[in-house]
């Protein structure tokens, strides 16, 4: 067998069909590796493979250039019937879990009304920087690449904002410079008005996630954003209950202040998914806060992100009539 041979036969056992442009001359090898869908830990790995695996077969030197198709990122719309209930929070972990699980994935904080991502992300303060009209994203915590409408507006500015505004605003998020990234979670103003039927009219999500907590009320406001995502044909997720059991830090009793159970019912009512249930526990504020999501931890408050984010990331990933 030629030199060629086995050093393309090593790289294709490991890469497959990933690989092109092959040249082997005097035991250097160059080729091409198609790293598009991968995250940069991935990207990092799938290179060093390839070069073990050419060294190994007798390469002396090894040139990787990479390329990666351009991909339209999908949004995840992560959307309440009113404000206060945790949107924010299961965004930011949301990203996060499913960053850790592999998936190559932003956050957008689209919630003109009072961004909080920053904070939540470990970067308040932190402007990004553009490459010509497209702003590059920052990375935040979890090493999610992430973009907000705080990082655009001063605070309090965008409030007065009418719907198309608001799209427009979202266009420079949305369209920046994401690079490989597949799925962006988008934490929506709350509310289903003029300014979020704008945003979901001109972004079309691939599918919406909502959050409530368990009273009736929040879930009431939470069938209303359920029936508006409907109603512009953007498919439900699921619903998430948050806030949904109180562990007592001093005596370990679990009580319900808000009730339980009640968003896994009317999910069941509706026919939609029900993701999961995120407990009231002080660790999730605190460590949000403090720009350390606790999905970037162990524990079961990560373990039920991390199992929200794998609900998400069946559904995103099983076959659909609006695939992008
Ligand atoms: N499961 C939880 N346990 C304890 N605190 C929580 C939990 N979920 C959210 N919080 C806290 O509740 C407050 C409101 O949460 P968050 O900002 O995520 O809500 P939101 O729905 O995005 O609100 P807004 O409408 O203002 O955007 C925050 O201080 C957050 O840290």
């Amino acid at each position: 067998m030629s030199d060629f041979t086995i050093i393309s036969d090593a790289i294709a056992a490991v890469v497959g069909s990933r690989a092109s442009g092959l040249k082997v001359a005097d035991n250097a090898v160059s080729l091409m590796l198609d790293v598009s869908g991968l995250n940069a830990n991935q990207r990092a790995e799938i290179e060093a493979d390839v070069r073990n695996a050419a060294t190994q077969a007798g390469a002396q030197s090894v040139r990787v250039m990479l390329t990666a198709e351009r991909i339209t990122p999908r949004l995840i719309a992560v959307a309440s019937g009113k404000g206060g209930v945790g949107k924010s929070t299961l965004s930011t972990n949301l990203a996060i879990a499913m960053a850790r699980a592999g998936r190559s994935v932003g956050l957008v904080d689209a919630d003109i009304y009072g961004p909080s991502q920053p904070r939540l992300m470990g970067v308040e303060g932190v402007k990004p920087e553009a490459e010509g009209k497209m702003m590059i994203p920052v990375m935040g915590a979890g090493g999610v690449p992430f973009l907000s409408m705080g990082q655009l507006v001063n605070p309090g500015q965008a409030i007065a904002w009418r719907g198309p505004m608001a799209g427009n605003a979202l266009s420079q998020l949305v369209d920046a410079k994401w690079d490989n990234v597949r799925d962006i979670v988008v934490d929506m103003p709350p509310g289903t008005g003029d300014i979020q039927l704008s945003m979901i009219q001109k972004h079309k999500p691939i599918g919406a996630v909502i959050i409530s907590t368990p009273q009736d009320l929040a879930l009431i406001d939470a069938m209303r954003a359920i029936s508006f995502f409907d109603t512009a044909k953007v498919p439900i997720i699921g619903l998430v209950e948050n806030m949904a059991g109180y562990l007592c830090p001093n005596c370990g009793e679990m009580s319900d202040p808000f009730g339980s159970g009640g968003a896994e019912a009317a999910a069941k009512e509706l026919g939609i998914p029900f993701l999961g249930r995120i407990p009231l526990d002080i660790k999730i504020r605190v460590e949000s806060d403090a720009g350390t999501p606790p999905a970037m931890g162990e524990g079961p408050i990560s373990d039920a992100y991390g199992a929200i984010a794998q609900m998400v990331a069946t559904w995103l990933d099983s076959p659909k009539d609006n695939a992008v």
